[in-house]
């Protein structure tokens, strides 16, 4: 299997070309060059598995030739073993035709878990397979920081560096990241949003000097694995609730694209998915652009859902990449105009193509706040604010004929990862699990860093220059 460059001007790499490289060299995202394709039974037969199994079987079929069979299997036995909730990925029925997908059994209780587990192990083997090290680079709202670090920070072959936005994540989030400290680990809090720290991130990539002197890497969902390792729930879940081929909705709180992205993927493979609904908070840019076409970023606005917040949405433009018929060249036109203006109109031909898979909802902070109060009244269940976000979008659409028929809302944190929120919706404080009894005492380290390039890159360069892995 082969991944090429959206913007078309990369040359064509194997599953581990991407994987080590993150970003592709022209900026582009790399994709499929084509999507696998599997039958509705092999749908079926895979998504029945165990989980382990059943990424094992999807990741084979990303992968190709570039990871022995035999090896994922033992990655993936030995990633999702760890996991709380023996299911891995629990279904819960919530009503007549709804249920709620958890995706926070893992270490680090968010979905993140899901593809970073994964992602260090296939790091782990290929770094010594080839004596290599990598300086990974990662900007977090707040979850991808923690689950990056803990699947990494034992990687002998790898350093660390995650960008935060300062003050606008939880205090767990942050702890949960900041209280690692071990050598190949370094937490920046920037003085800016998570879109600076995207930024910059990006701006490193594009520094070919620097990319080669401390080996960059990412593992933000612009990691094309990422977004492999995350179909996978989109299988055991559609299996555990259709009947024979039956097309089934998802809806997804949504920030940076990836994660519903990952049910697109998962369509195109051939999963008999109906709507993707892209849930999103009060920083509703894409709900703007697929409802209207306007995809113009605003001002960053802090919510109880702190991990959705987010304008640029780096996923995004593989889905212009699809919608578009995969032009490269007007996709890369596309891209240059919207750096120089940072405002795109989505033209007719485009916005019908990507909504004949995916339809939207923006939800209000006082919706995300009742939608905590009324599932805790419905079910004694605490959610966290962005599965509430997803949750009064799927009510929302559901209710609007938008979306019909079985829809799975997935529910991505702990509700203990935002204990401010919940308690203030349901007088509640959802407790943390035993793992994390001692967070509030543990020590922190983080440097402090404006949201400047150059800055990161002189930190990055102090620590972790090229051979000190
Ligand atoms: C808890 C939680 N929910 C939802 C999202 C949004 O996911 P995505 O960025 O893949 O759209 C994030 C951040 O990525 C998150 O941390
Ligand atoms: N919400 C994320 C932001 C980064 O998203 P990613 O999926 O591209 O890593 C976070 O919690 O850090």
């Amino acid at each position: 299997m082969e991944y090429i460059s959206t913007r078309g001007r990369a040359s064509a790499v194997d599953f581990e070309g991407a994987l080590l490289a993150g970003l592709a060299p022209d900026g582009g995202l790399y994709m499929p060059e084509a999507w696998p394709r599997l039958t509705v039974s092999e749908a079926r037969r895979i998504g029945e598995m165990p989980y382990a199994k059943a990424a094992a079987e999807i990741l084979s079929f990303f992968a190709g030739d570039a990871v022995d069979s035999a090896l994922l299997h033992e990655m993936t036995a030995d990633a999702y073993g760890g996991f709380a909730d023996p299911a891995v990925a629990p279904l819960r029925k919530v009503g007549d035709d709804d249920y709620i997908l958890e995706l926070f059994h893992g270490p680090t209780l968010a979905f993140k878990d899901f593809a970073m587990q994964i992602l260090g192990r296939l790091f782990d083997a290929a770094l010594t397979r080839r004596d290599e090290t990598l300086t990974i680079i990662v900007a977090t709202s707040g979850d991808t920081g923690s689950a990056a670090i803990e699947a990494l920070k034992s990687c002998a072959r790898v350093n660390i560096v995650v960008l935060h936005p300062e003050g606008r994540v939880s205090e767990v989030q942050r702890r949960m990241m900041t209280s690692v400290i071990a050598p190949n680990v370094c937490n920046i809090a920037v003085d800016g949003s998570f879109d600076d720290c995207q930024a910059i991130v990006k701006a490193l990539f594009a520094d070919e000097t620097f990319v080669r002197s401390v080996r960059l890497g990412g593992v933000n969902s612009i990691n094309w694995a990422r977004l492999a390792a995350q179909t996978v729930y989109y299988y055991t879940a559609w299996a555990s609730v259709a009947g024979k081929d039956e097309p089934v909705s998802f809806v997804v709180p949504t920030g940076n694209f990836g994660d519903v992205f990952a049910g697109y993927a998962a369509k195109k493979m051939g999963l008999p998915v109906a709507k993707l609904g892209v849930a999103a908070n009060a920083n509703d840019i894409l709900h703007r652009a697929i409802s209207k076409g306007d995809y113009t970023p605003a001002t960053v606005r802090p919510t109880a859902s702190p991990s959705m917040d987010i304008q640029v949405a780096s996923n995004f433009e593989r889905l212009l990449f699809e919608a578009k018929g995969r032009d490269n060249t007007a996709l890369r036109d596309l891209m240059e105009k919207f750096s120089d203006k940072r405002s795109m109109r989505i033209d007719d031909a485009t916005l019908a193509a990507i909504r004949e898979d995916f339809v939207s909802a923006a939800v209000s902070e006082e919706e995300t706040l009742a939608e905590i109060a009324q599932h805790e009244k419905a079910t004694g269940d605490l959610i966290d604010p962005h599965t509430a976000v997803a949750r009064a979008a799927a009510i929302r659409l559901r209710g609007e004929g938008v979306i019909s028929g079985k829809i799975i809302t997935l529910s991505t944190a702990h509700p203990a990862k935002f204990p401010e929120a919940v308690e203030q919706a349901t007088g509640r404080t959802p407790a943390l699990p035993k793992a994390y009894s001692d967070l509030f005492d543990r020590p922190e380290e983080m440097r402090k860093a404006p949201a400047a390039a150059d800055a990161i890159k002189s930190i990055v360069n102090d620590l972790f220059a090229k051979g000190s892995a």
